[in-house]
């Protein structure tokens, strides 16, 4: 019988959860899985280490779960999965920590009432992070969960990365930038010195390409600088988000088409990116296999967006040893990794082209002045970590 940890990642559309057992110093991952399609056409995926399907559930059509029933459901899985292990705590990624919060923090329902505060900064995500952590604090108030942010590794940004050319007292208010993806970025950290030790001490771009997608500068470990902002809109396009924006754009968007905030903020967080500009889809796996025009625009602008930000935060840290790639796409996508790759060549970036076709970890040549890699993500375990440390404290 071990203690288990519960790692909990809800989003606006799915819910991602896995279970870590502590063996000695390590922790070992048991399952894991996801509800996916909350509130369209909901399916159930469980995996055991190794890969292995556990269980698969799709919902009929027309009776998909929400958030409530997808807990529900969760509950009854992992009660009978657990088996002789006992819970002994639930780790959650919450992607926004404002100022207030820089670190992994042990939750109650006075801080989660200051979380929600931070609801209108990451409508996407901070409302469906905090309604589990409602719902198990109600239900089981002895359990202990703990909120990992995804702001906290930005921290270490100097105070001008970190800042808008805004009147000051905006920026002491807390408007300022914060970066996101930050349990990617340290899970990242973590790995990379095993992989190139005198990168992982030196000048690296991590680049997080998933459905929302940024980049960040790390330097001896700490983030220097990210493409993310305020909010988990700024940077880069995304699959329906719209990246960097002229704020003109708003400001015309009210005045001439008379939208209201939330009018924009649907646009900006629900209709743009690589869905807005191919008018086809917000994946790009169906992208990239689409003749379209409009499908290849969007991947085009992908890239050149990718490539512009690289320039930028190579030349925040004065110079680069490493890039890595992660995130779904980041990960799985061999054709943008390379096309990046190639735009690039003038920082004395080599691909290997066979080695990033086949998957392997490092994708540039050995004649390459700074390397390449493709390290998948994982950050349940860096949940995990910072809560069982957490307890143990
Ligand atoms: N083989 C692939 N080629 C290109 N893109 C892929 C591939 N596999 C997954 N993706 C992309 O990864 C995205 C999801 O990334 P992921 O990091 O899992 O997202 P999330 O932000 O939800 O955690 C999908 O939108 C899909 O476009
Ligand atoms: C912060 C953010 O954009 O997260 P995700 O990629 O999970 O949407
Ligand atoms: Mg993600």
């Amino acid at each position: 019988m071990s203690r288990a940890i519960l790692v909990l990642n809800a989003g606006s559309s799915s819910i991602k959860f896995s279970l870590f057992l502590e063996q000695g110093e390590s922790l070992e991952f048991f399952l894991g899985g996801q509800l996916e399609g909350l509130y369209t056409s909901t399916r159930f995926k469980a995996k055991q280490a190794q890969g292995l399907l556990m269980r698969e559930n799709d919902w009929p059509q027309g009776l998909p779960l929400g958030h409530d029933g997808a807990i529900a459901y969760l509950a009854d899985f992992l009660r009978e999965e657990l088996g002789q292990h006992s819970l002994v705590a639930v780790g959650h990624r919450v992607v926004h920590g404002g100022l207030d919060f820089a670190a992994p923090l042990r939750l109650n329902a006075e801080t989660v009432e200051r979380l929600e505060k931070l609801n209108p900064l990451a409508p996407l995500h901070q409302p469906h992070n905090l309604k589990p952590i409602r719902l198990l604090l109600d239900r089981l108030p002895d359990l202990p969960q703990v909120a990992c942010f995804d702001t906290a590794f930005h921290r270490t940004q100097p105070e001008l990365a970190q800042m808008f050319a805004l009147p000051k007292d905006l920026h002491d208010e807390g408007v300022r930038r914060y970066g996101f993806h930050g349990l990617s970025y340290e899970y990242i950290a973590s790995a990379l010195p095993a992989l190139d030790p005198a990168a992982a001490q030196g000048r690296c771009v991590v680049l997080h390409l998933g459905n929302g997608a940024s980049m960040c500068a790390i330097s001896g470990g700490n983030s220097v600088a990210s493409t993310m902002g305020f909010t988990a809109l700024d940077g880069l396009p995304m699959g329906t988000r719209c990246g960097a924006l002229d704020p003109g754009v708003i400001l015309y968007l009210i005045d001439q088409h008379g939208l209201d905030a939330r009018a924009i903020e649907d646009l900006l967080y629900k209709q743009s990116g690589l869905l807005g500009v191919s008018g086809l889809s917000s994946d790009m796996r169906t992208l990239l296999a689409s003749e379209e025009p409009r499908a290849k625009l969007a991947v085009d602008l992908y890239v050149y967006r990718i490539v512009r930000e690289l320039g930028s935060l190579a030349a925040a840290l004065g110079g680069l040893d490493a890039l890595v790639f992660t995130g779904g796409i980041g990960e799985n996508s061999a054709e943008i990794r390379a096309r990046v790759c190639r735009a690039v060549a003038w920082l004395g970036l080599e691909l290997n082209e066979s080695a990033n076709q086949s998957g392997l970890a490092r994708i540039s040549a050995p004649a390459s002045k700074l390397s390449a890699w493709k390290i998948p993500t994982d950050e349940e375990l860096m949940i995990a970590r910072h809560t069982r440390r957490l307890l143990a404290e």
